[in-house]
């Protein structure tokens, strides 16, 4: 529930049927639904955005969810800043962003969710890694994973089978250590 970029609801009740009817036969979930899958398995209800190119199929299917409250935001510590609002107000919350943004959120993610104790499971898309096309996610890439572990926010890299699981289990782990955990989705777990 969000303001829509997506397609209009009966054509997207069409296409998210569509989609169903395809994978019950084929068994096969693509890795946006197995990351979905997982948001729902956890209780997650509130989702702020920040959006990548990667996670565009993702984000329609949260917009397209009457249980989840998706906020699409400007930048991420702006949605760190409202799911620690929506978790002291008895949500499940979880951002969706790209790693480029890490950086951004260092002083919220530090400041707030660190230092009170504030659960956030992070999916994050890993650009910036093998198979990336742009030149300015590189150093990003590469800093993500030294930033978390300095950091102390555990962190996932799920294979698409894996995700849906992963995601679940990232919540939970948030929940009982009462702090960010991230899950990373890098180009590779897109099939791009
Ligand atoms: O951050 C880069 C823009 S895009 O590749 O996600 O569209």
């Amino acid at each position: 529930m969000s303001l829509g970029y997506c397609q209009s609801a009966p054509l997207r009740w069409f296409n998210n049927m569509s989609l169903k009817i395809i994978q019950i036969m084929s068994n096969d979930l693509r890795p946006s639904e197995q990351v979905y899958r997982g948001l729902k398995r956890a209780g997650i209800d509130l989702v702020a955005s920040v959006p990548c190119v990667n996670l565009q199929e993702l984000l329609c299917l949260l917009s397209s969810d009457p249980d989840i409250i998706h906020i699409p935001v400007t930048r991420e510590e702006e949605g760190i800043g409202v799911c620690a609002g929506a978790y002291m107000g008895g949500m499940s919350p979880a951002i969706a962003m790209q790693n480029s943004g890490l950086g951004n959120s260092i002083n919220a993610l530090a400041s707030l969710d660190m230092l009170y104790g504030i659960p956030l499971l992070m999916v994050i898309s890993h650009r910036g890694t093998q198979g990336e096309r742009l030149v300015g996610q590189i150093p990003m890439g590469r800093l993500t994973e030294p930033l978390l572990k300095t950091m102390g926010i555990p962190f996932f890299r799920p294979r698409p089978h894996e995700a849906e699981k992963a995601v679940e289990g990232a919540w939970s782990l948030a929940l009982n250590e009462m702090r960010p955990v991230a899950v990373l989705l890098d180009i590779k777990f897109w099939g791009r």
